[in-house]
């Protein structure tokens, strides 16, 4: 690292109170990186190094994806400040009709928009699937992707099928805030830098999610930039990890695991795709359960007492009525 030259500085990093270790960052080849994947040991982040995954994608940037992209319409959101919240549209859906009573909304912290690339230039930032609105060139580029590598990844850890590839193009500063998928993602950064904060599934009370029938459901409530501790004490104990990944790294985010993304400030635009790949059939449950199960399990509790009880106000008084006192 000494002799090459720095790409980027830490003046670029966003400011947080969180105690963070740094992600370990391994040659494709290197065995250790299959070990620290294997969910059967540790299934812990890991930076895959020199890897071919996107090679043929390493001459995009903002000018040749304008010129191929097509003038299809992408999905872009736009936001007042530098954070992208995701929200599910169709639980805002379920919240606008009524389902959760009438005392309950939402109002959305991003605009979803339709439009074409040439006008993605203010405050944006472009979320799109790979499919076929895209150009030829960007098709064959596509194709062209080391897709024996990630077939490779998805065989040996016994992932389920690949679901999704989003090409996401950040402006500078973007924030996507902390979030956990229910995915395996292999996320391959094509173009500038991006910085990356994860947390383990055992985290879960420090990063207090929406409930799930919010919106913002994986989402965690704690704002980074301003940690609310009365509301969320917690949040003080929580140990991340954290990389700054550059063109050619590829992030292996572990299914559930917490993620925040950021671009760096002053780093010019971004462009990154993720293969998210849905979890594999759990061959036997062997116990201990894994912490990312006891979350699944904690979501299926949740989702069974919100049909029942309708009004979500009713669920954390029955809860804390079942536990308080009872499990100590
Ligand atoms: O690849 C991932 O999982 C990321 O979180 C990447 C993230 C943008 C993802 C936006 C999003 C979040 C939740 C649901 C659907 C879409 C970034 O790179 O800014
Ligand atoms: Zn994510």
């Amino acid at each position: 690292m000494s002799n090459e030259k720095k790409q980027w500085d830490p003046s670029q990093l966003r400011k947080y109170d969180i105690s963070l270790e740094q992600i370990p960052r391994y040659d494709y080849c290197d065995p250790r990186v299959d070990e620290i994947m294997d969910e059967n040991v540790r299934q812990k982040p890991v930076i895959i190094q020199n890897s071919n995954v996107v090679a043929s994608a390493k001459k995009w940037n903002l000018d040749y994806l304008e010129k191929y992209m097509g003038n299809g319409d992408y999905t872009v959101f736009l936001s007042r400040n530098h954070k992208f919240k995701y929200y599910d549209d169709k639980k805002v859906a379920k919240i606008n009709n009524g389902d959760m009573g009438k005392n309950v909304e939402f109002t959305q912290p991003t605009k979803k928009v339709d439009m074409k690339l040439p006008e993605f230039l203010k405050r944006l930032y472009l979320q799109q699937g790979l499919n076929n609105t895209v150009g030829p060139e960007i098709v064959r580029d596509f194709l062209n992707f080391d897709w024996d590598f990630c077939n490779g990844k998805q065989t040996k850890h016994n992932w389920g099928p690949l679901t999704y590839n989003l090409l996401l193009i950040a402006m500078e500063g973007n924030v996507t805030p902390c979030h956990y998928d229910e995915q395996q993602n292999l996320f391959a950064q094509i173009y500038g830098y991006k910085r990356c904060i994860l947390f383990p599934p055992s985290q879960f009370e420090c990063l207090y999610p929406y409930p799930v029938y919010h919106p913002h459901d994986r989402q965690s409530m704690v704002d980074f930039d301003r940690p609310d501790y009365s509301k969320f004490p917690k949040f003080k104990e929580a140990k991340g990890y954290e990389a700054v990944i550059g063109p050619g790294d590829v992030l292996y985010i572990p299914i559930y695991w917490w993620h925040h993304i950021e671009s760096l400030m002053r780093g010019g635009h971004t462009i990154t795709v993720n293969f998210w790949y849905k979890d594999g059939p759990n061959s036997s449950i062997s116990y201990p359960l894994k912490d990312y199960q006891k979350v699944a399990i904690m979501r299926n509790i949740e989702k069974m007492l919100q049909d029942v009880l309708k009004d979500p106000r009713e669920v954390g008084p029955l809860l804390r009525t079942m536990v308080l006192g009872r499990f100590t």
